[in-house]
């Protein structure tokens, strides 16, 4: 079978929701502080330009000054840049590309706005506050870390990690910058309370923005596979020594699962460890610089539209919302009370 003959579309229809109580909490800590913030920094993931906006930072953010940031410009095409630019341009805002891991010039100029703005402002020129916000592992601690050490060359001063919710609280002010004196605040990643659309969840699921056992894992690569197929980008065949594209995702874990000889006893495939190579490969940039978000202008603004009238959520979705958070926050509980009580029973 050609690319030509594969999947359209693609077809599922759970979506899925991750909102634990530490993302609650975050957002009244942010709520609380904003009075004393001067600018928002909202951290984006460049790989997913739109479905990594959460709606919800425009009701926290308000009328604030902001700077978006698309971080993980390495891992996504150049035309994701010059689109988003020229669109934000359009909306009336900044936006900043950066690469937090190799590229200190492009995080560099977080601080270069920083500091136009700081001088503009006599009073603001001894401290200027900036909060960074975002979703989860969109890298706002490693742009922290990496602005920290350009600045005042310190050393790390906020958790990092692969995987989604290292940061579970607002952070104390962190110092960037001398003269002006310019100050970060990080904050926990904040997942949208109900994520109406299943493609959007499957993709930040996908970049690594949800935990992994909250999403099915061969949705996920599923997903993927459909997508690198859309994008007519066959270089996965190559890097898993395919011999051909393939639209189906089992017979895809069926020779990656032979090749890296992932199998269990009696030659049975080891699919979770399989899903997990496959996924893995995709998140460390392997199948080269993609975007899963359709970018053209009409997909563009049919997402601002949407955006902006708040995501229609039905009562039923929204009760819905509510009542998985509040389960999610009592199982947190619960898994803490036991884990408690195993540490005091050792
Ligand atoms: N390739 C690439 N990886 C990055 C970049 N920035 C961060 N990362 C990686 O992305 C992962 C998440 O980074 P963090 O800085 O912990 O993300 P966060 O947004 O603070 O995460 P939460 O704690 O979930 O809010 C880490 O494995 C980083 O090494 C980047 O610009 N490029």
């Amino acid at each position: 079978m050609s690319l030509s003959q594969f999947r359209t579309v693609f077809k599922y229809e759970k979506t899925i929701n991750w909102f634990p109580g530490h993302m609650a909490k975050g957002v009244k800590q942010m709520r609380d502080q904003m009075r004393s913030v001067d600018l928002i920094v909202e951290t984006r993931d460049a790989r997913i330009p739109l479905s990594s906006i959460n709606p919800q930072f425009e009701q926290i953010i308000g009328n604030k000054d902001r700077l978006v940031v698309y971080n993980k410009v390495d891992l996504a095409p150049p035309y994701v840049q010059e689109t988003m630019d020229r669109e934000l341009q359009k909306r009336g805002q900044q936006a900043i590309f950066t690469d937090a891991m190799s590229d200190n010039k492009s995080v560099k100029q977080i601080l270069a706005a920083a500091v136009e703005r700081a001088r503009v402002d006599p009073m603001k020129f001894s401290q200027y506050s900036i909060m960074v916000v975002g979703m989860p592992n969109v890298g706002k601690s490693s742009l922290i870390n990496a602005l920290r050490h350009i600045g005042i060359n310190k050393g790390k001063a906020a958790s990092t990690g692969a995987k989604p919710g290292v940061t579970r609280a607002v952070s104390n002010r962190i110092k960037v910058l001398q003269n002006p004196n310019v100050y970060l605040v990080d904050t926990p990643g904040v997942m949208m309370p109900y994520i109406h659309d299943p493609e959007t969840a499957i993709k930040v699921a996908l970049t690594g923005g949800m935990k992994d056992n909250i999403a099915d894992e061969i949705v996920l690569a599923d997903y993927l596979l459909f997508r690198l197929n859309r994008l007519a980008d066959t270089n996965y065949c190559g890097v898993l020594g395919l011999h051909q594209p393939t639209d189906d995702i089992n017979e895809l874990m069926a020779a990656l699962g032979r090749r890296i000889g992932a199998l269990r006893k009696g030659g049975e495939l080891d699919t979770d460890k399989t899903l997990r190579y496959f996924l893995r490969t995709y998140r460390d940039g392997m199948f080269g610089r993609l975007c899963l978000d359709e970018l053209d202008e009409a997909s563009i603004d049919e997402f601002y539209a949407s955006a902006s009238s708040g995501h229609p959520q039905s009562r039923n979705q929204e009760k819905k919302a509510k009542r998985a958070a509040q389960r999610q926050r009592a199982l947190e509980k619960k898994n803490q009370k036991s884990g408690h009580g195993q540490q005091r029973a050792k």
